[in-house]
Formats: C-alpha cells, structure tokens, sequence
C-alpha cells in the first residue's frame, strides 16, 4: 500500500522566543532542542562577558566588537541588535543551511531582532513566541536564583523588562511561564501545530491520490 509508506515533506519554521531576562525562555527552548527531533538552535555572536555556565560556540560565540563589527558590515548576520548594552548578531549561514536541510531552527533573540526576521523574505516561515514572567518579584527572584549575574546587571535587566515586555503585542503568541511543565507542553504544542500547517500541498495531493487508488483495489477486492 503506497499510503503507508509516504513521508510527508514540509518547508523547515523558524521559530522565534524572546522575554525579558530571567522570563524562563533559554530553559524553555533548551527543553525543545532536547525533546524534539529535527529543531536546530541558532547560536548568536554576541560581545557580552561570558557567563560562568556558558560555553563558546554552544550558548553564543563570543566575539570581539571589532569582530562583530566585521559580520555585520559584510552582511554575514541575518539580524543583529545592541541590548543591555552588548551587540547580538544571527550569523546567516548556518540558519539558512539548516532551513535547506529541512531542519527547523530556533531562535532566542529580542524584539528588535524578531521584527528584522518578520521584515526579511523569511518572514513567511517566521513563528514567533513572547514568554512572559508570572510576576515582576518572580522575575526579579528567578534572575537572582540563576546567580550568573551582579546585583546592577540585574537591576539594568528588570528596568529593560519593562520596554521589551510592550511587544509582546507583535508575537503570534504569548506564554505566561508560572508552570515551567505547562508552558512547555504549551511551547510543543505551537511547534507541532505550525509543523502541521506547513505541509507541502503537492505532497499531500500524491498522498490523498495513493490514498484512492489504494482504497480503489481494496473496495474491489
Ligand atoms: N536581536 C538579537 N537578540 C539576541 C540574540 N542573541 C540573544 N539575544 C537577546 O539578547 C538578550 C540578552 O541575552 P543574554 O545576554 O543571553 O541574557 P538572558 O536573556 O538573561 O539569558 C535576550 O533578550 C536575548 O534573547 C541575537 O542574535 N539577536
Ligand atoms: N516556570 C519557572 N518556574 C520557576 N523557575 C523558572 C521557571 N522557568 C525558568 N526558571 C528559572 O529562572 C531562571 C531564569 O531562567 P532562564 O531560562 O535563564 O531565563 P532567560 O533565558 O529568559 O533569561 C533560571 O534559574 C531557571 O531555572
């Protein structure tokens, strides 16, 4: 039976969290990376310190601001954006690599970046997340619990939360992370379900066509 035996292609998403610092959004998507198949994460250039818990080249490559200067006159970042202080980049490459490989990639980047992705022919293809803390004392608690910051750098962060946590209006959705278990069944399920909107209509016409034919011999069987 050919039903069986067909694989249904689908154009790879790029998909898009972003949230104020401590909001939940590098646990939410390194939970994804961990449970679903076929999702790539982009790994950002940016000139921020590195964190204790960081390495370079898995959480970002950490790179000089001449260096950074470099990528981005060249044209080599897809989006890039100064926050806190520090220049974050999407190196072009190897997201478009991936998208030809039929991967789905995974961004966290701001607002600023996500409106350069949304304003970009990509945008198509751009799903885009906006993960909100429970509380402002929440937010503030879980910056101070991952202790990987100083106390001014996370006074900077919440005073910045409250100009990033206004564009949460320009997301396709919106996630209030007080459960970290339910926001992430919730993080899944917009994955899976946008999967499911991006099935190439030509393959599923040769599918429903086999589908027939199968169905077809079996009636006269
Ligand atoms: N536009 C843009 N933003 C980025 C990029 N990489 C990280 N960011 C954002 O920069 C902000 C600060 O990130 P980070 O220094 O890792 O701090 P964290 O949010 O506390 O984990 C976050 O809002 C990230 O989403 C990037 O490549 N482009
Ligand atoms: N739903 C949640 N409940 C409690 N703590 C959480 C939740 N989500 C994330 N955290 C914790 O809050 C801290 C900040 O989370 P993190 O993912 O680093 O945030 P962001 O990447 O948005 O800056 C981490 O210590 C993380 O373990």
């Amino acid at each position: 039976m050919i039903a069986e035996r067909v694989e249904i292609a689908r154009r790879g998403i790029m998909l898009v969290v972003s949230s104020p610092s401590g909001a939940g959004k590098t646990t939410l998507t390194r939970n994804l990376l961990q449970k679903e198949e076929n999702v790539v994460l982009s790994i950002s250039v940016t000139t921020r310190e590195r964190r204790p818990s960081e390495i370079d080249g898995v959480h970002y490559h950490f790179i000089s601001s001449r260096q950074f200067e470099r990528l981005r006159e060249s044209g080599e970042l897809l989006e890039s954006a100064e926050v806190h202080g520090n220049f974050y980049g999407t190196p072009r490459e190897p997201v478009e690599k991936a998208l030809c490989e039929g991967h789905d990639v995974l961004f966290d980047i701001d607002w600023q970046g996500t409106q350069q992705l949304r304003a970009s022919s990509l945008s198509p293809d751009v799903i885009s997340v906006f993960v909100l803390p429970p509380s402002a004392p929440e937010l503030k608690a879980r910056l101070e619990r991952r202790a990987e910051d100083s106390a001014e750098t996370i006074r900077r962060r919440l005073g910045n939360a409250a100009e990033e946590i206004p564009h949460w209006t320009e997301y396709d959705y919106v996630l209030v992370n007080r459960d970290l278990e339910k926001s992430f069944d919730r993080l899944r399920s917009i994955l899976t379900a946008e999967r499911l909107k991006r099935v190439y209509p030509q393959d599923i016409n040769s599918f429903v066509d086999g589908l027939l034919d199968d169905l077809r011999d079996l009636s006269r069987a």
